[in-house]
């Protein structure tokens, strides 16, 4: 198994250039099985997440064609509705493709996706807006089972915001008959990204951005052309990571409009932004100052930052709390920064953290996405070594993110 070995204590300086976002990628994959036309995409990011998403994709009879970050899409020749639990066991996201099955096909068959380390991750809203557009859903040996003859616009609320859920509803929306209005629904750019392509195929969407999206359903879905928006919370990964270890750092093919609360904290930490129309330069020559902030949903703080900005703060000037309020078991990152020296403990929600003057480098466990980043972003700032086990949750979500990183001066390296 990968493990990432990094010598800490280096500054970081030079160029880095950001990929297409996960979120709103593994999505916009899925539109693919809403049209019998091409969908050409650019701009898709090289991960491991992507590249079980086509496989599963292709095990539907999506015909796929790769070349780097571009990826040719072809929906014409459907023959299985299925997400086995193989493939929804190592991504949640495959639970992407029952809103687009049950908009062209009218039935699915999608494995429930368990728990996963940052909490139990219901799809209760998932089913509960399919119902509502005239899905007739079972639970059957561990899958969802949903069937309709042909969707029918509804209006739904969900209970609470969530991403995926949206993205689900919205694509199943676009084909149903007559007219969806999605309250409460999530704002991320990511749904707004899939939902801008979803209107270059010919969908009818208005609201877009908003927590109101009103969906005109059409009798059907025509190719289009899509590139996919830069990464915000690789950008904010990298920024984490000059701020913790000083430096001066640029980085290429971002969107700085989709950041502001994390750039805001950033400067609050005292690291020197300067941005232009698609790149941004950190700059940081001081120890970071402690941040308190709170996650909440887009455009608040995002909870895919949390563990980041916990690596700042475990070596920063002052005390901080983050409270997390999306997923109830996000703090794992917690007990492996303490094994780093760090100072932090927890209570309920909410972790408080005394900043420490360093951290000193050890073996260290990652147990999701983004506890693994944020352990890396600890063993750059750490003295002597940290050796990262089960990296394979950083490689779905980050492409190479060590040559990333050597590439500007870090030294860490891939070993078995
Ligand atoms: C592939 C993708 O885009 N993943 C992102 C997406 O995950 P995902 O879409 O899975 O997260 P949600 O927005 O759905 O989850 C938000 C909260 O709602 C709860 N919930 C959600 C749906 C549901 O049917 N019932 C329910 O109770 C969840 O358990 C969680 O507590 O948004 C999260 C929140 O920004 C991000 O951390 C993930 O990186
Ligand atoms: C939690 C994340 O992803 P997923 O929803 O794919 O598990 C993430 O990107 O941080």
């Amino acid at each position: 198994m990968d493990k990432l070995l990094i010598k800490g204590g280096k500054r970081l300086s030079g160029d880095i250039a950001i990929a297409g976002a996960k979120n709103a990628a593994l999505p916009i994959l899925c539109a693919g099985l809403l049209t019998a036309d091409t969908l050409h995409l650019s701009n898709v990011p090289k991960l491991q997440d992507v590249a079980t998403m086509l496989r599963l994709l292709q095990q539907m009879g999506l015909r796929v064609e790769q070349d780097g970050e571009r990826v040719a899409l072809n929906g014409g020749r459907i023959d299985k509705l299925e997400a086995p639990y193989e493939m929804v066991k190592t991504m949640r996201a495959a639970i992407l493709v029952l809103g687009p099955l049950m908009a062209r096909f009218g039935e699915a068959w999608v494995s429930l996706p368990g728990g996963c380390a940052i909490g139990s991750r219901p799809v209760d809203q998932h089913i509960k807006g399919l119902r509502a557009l005239g899905a007739d859903i079972r639970i059957e040996a561990g899958y969802i089972h949903a069937k309709a003859k042909r969707l029918r616009g509804a209006r739904i609320v969900t209970d609470m915001i969530t991403v995926t859920g949206t993205e689900n509803l919205l694509m199943a929306a676009t084909l149903a008959e007559g007219e969806t209005v999605l309250e409460n629904a999530a704002r991320e750019p990511e749904v707004s990204d899939l939902a801008n392509l979803l209107v270059a195929m010919g969908a009818k969407i208005d609201g877009i951005g908003t927590d109101r999206l009103v969906i005109q359903g059409v009798e059907a879905l025509h190719g289009a052309s899509h590139s996919v928006i830069p990464d915000r919370i690789e950008t904010a990964t990298f920024l984490c990571a000059v701020a913790a270890t000083g430096g001066d750092v640029t980085l290429t093919n971002v969107r700085t409009d989709i950041l502001d609360v994390a750039l805001d904290k950033l400067r609050e930490a005292g690291v020197v932004l300067t941005t232009g129309p698609d790149w941004i330069r950190a700059q940081m020559a001081a120890r970071p100052k402690a941040v308190s902030f709170r996650t909440t949903e887009y455009p608040g703080f995002p909870t895919d930052m949390q563990a980041q900005f916990m690596a700042i703060n475990a070596i920063a000037e002052g005390n901080s709390r983050v409270t997390e309020t999306i997923f109830e078991n996000r703090f794992m990152h917690v007990q492996e920064m303490n094994r780093l020296g760090a100072s932090i403990s927890i209570e309920g929600h909410t972790a408080i953290i005394d900043g420490v003057d360093k951290l000193i480098g050890a073996p260290v466990m990652a147990t999701d996405l983004r506890a693994s980043a944020s352990l890396v972003i600890a063993g750059l700032a750490a003295e002597g070594e940290t050796l990262i086990d089960r990296i394979y949750h950083l490689d779905r979500g980050y492409d190479r993110m060590e040559a990333k990183l050597s590439a500007v001066g870090a030294d860490i390296q891939r070993v078995k």
